[in-house]
């Protein structure tokens, strides 16, 4: 029988481990990523996506080693690069960095890093300063490689795995491991960016692990959710300014801000190279090339958001300019008032009846009106009684 010996084309940006081991250490690997970490600092959101089937790496490539310096995935390898970026810059901006670790289980979004097992599921929803974020999943302050490590560890401990017949601890959810970051400008603005690495899970074929029962069930949402993500990589790959189906499960939901708008994503095709894993591999090649189809315009982040000091500041300069006119309008007043109540001055050069200045001039110029009228009235008065005078002379006399 002939084989076909056809052979189907792929291209990308970078293929590690072929010819076999070439390139294929974590640190190469994490070359690839590194501007995007970058980027976090300046307000982008990152995401470093992995995608194969069970057993084919994903977890290693991003979380790898925890404890080893030379296995560390390229989570650890993120934080350090942020720490290094962060003592480079140097313009006074301070940094504060955040971990949360949340896993998409049948279509429930659960908190890894909350002691409360038993939660609810938490929503995505829209923060007005950090875009969408996972309602209510805790957030835990990191300042070093230690504290990563045990905050990653508490999370992927509770992850939920099962044992199938291609890998004894298969992850039966997305996990997402964010790193948060809030840069405080030297004039007082605030940035956020994130990095987010999400670990899918396994992409295979229901008969290929042999699932049974609860895994099988797992199985099914599994692949309902990455058949979203791929509608929404086709979505976005064919026509970005339509209509994407975000909305079609919790996965494509929360990754919403990182596949598109002002995120920057890389995505790790994880794959076999054995002969009976040909059709998983064929598959995730596949979604690889149909990802990499996908051009976004890169939305430059805003350097300060609402809430943040030019808005402080525009307002305390409102305020300035309003209270110099006062104080200009106050002065013309006075200065307007002086006018219309000039006072004569005494010979010294002071104001008649400045001790009385307080009172206000309108005291004096209502004085200096009414003493005319006064002087009327007498006369008045006089005239009055010589006409008086002169009747009661004229009755006697004549
Ligand atoms: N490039 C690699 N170098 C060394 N070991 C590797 C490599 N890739 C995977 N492994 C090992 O293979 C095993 C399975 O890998 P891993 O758990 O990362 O797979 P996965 O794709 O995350 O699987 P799942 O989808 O079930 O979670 C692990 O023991 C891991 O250490």
């Amino acid at each position: 029988m002939m084989q076909d010996r056809s052979a189907i084309h792929f291209s990308f940006d970078k293929v590690h481990g072929f010819p076999s081991g070439t390139g294929n250490t974590q640190a190469e690997v994490f070359c690839e990523t590194r501007d995007i970490v970058q980027s976090v600092l300046h307000g982008f959101n990152g995401c470093i996506m992995a995608y194969g089937q069970t057993g084919s790496g994903k977890t290693h490539t991003l979380v790898g080693d925890l404890s080893s310096s030379a296995d560390a995935g390229l989570l650890t390898r993120s934080l350090s690069e942020l720490a290094r970026e962060i003592g480079r810059i140097e313009d006074g901006s301070t940094f504060h960095v955040d971990i949360s670790v949340v896993e998409i289980y049948c279509e429930v979004i659960k908190d890894l890093l909350s002691t409360n097992s038993g939660g609810a599921s938490l929503a995505v929803q829209q923060d007005r300063e950090y875009g969408l974020i996972i309602a209510g999943a805790v957030k835990v302050a990191v300042a070093n490689k230690g504290e990563l490590e045990a905050l990653t560890r508490q999370g992927l401990a509770r992850r939920t795995v099962a044992s199938t017949c291609t890998n004894a601890a298969s992850s039966r959810s997305h996990c997402l491991i964010t790193l948060i970051v809030q840069r405080r400008l030297p004039d007082g603005g605030l940035m956020h960016g994130k990095l987010t690495l999400v670990d899918l899970a396994g992409s295979e074929r229901q008969d290929k692990t042999r699932a049974q029962g609860v895994t099988f069930e797992e199985g099914k949402l599994i692949n309902k959710s990455l058949s979203a993500l791929g509608n929404v990589v086709n979505a976005l790959a064919d026509n970005p300014s339509g209509h994407i189906p975000y909305r079609d499960s919790k996965l494509t939901r929360a990754l919403q801000d990182t596949l598109g708008g002002k995120a920057r994503m890389a995505l790790i095709i994880c794959c076999s190279p054995a002969a009976s894993d040909a059709a998983e591999t064929l598959s995730s090649l596949r979604f690889g090339a149909r990802a990499k189809g996908i051009m976004t315009s890169l939305q430059v982040p805003s350097e300060r958001k609402a809430g943040s000091s030019e808005l402080t500041q525009q307002l305390a300069a409102a305020l300035q300019a309003n209270k110099q006119l006062r104080e200009e309008i106050a002065e013309r007043k006075a200065a307007a008032g002086q006018s219309v109540t000039r006072i004569p001055s005494t010979h010294d050069g002071r104001p008649c009846g400045a001790a009385r200045q307080d009172a206000g001039g309108l005291e004096q110029t209502s004085t200096s009106l009414w003493k005319p009228a006064w002087l009327l009235v007498v006369d008045l008065l006089t005239v009055a009684c010589c006409l008086v005078s002169l009747h009661c002379w004229l009755v006697y006399y004549l």
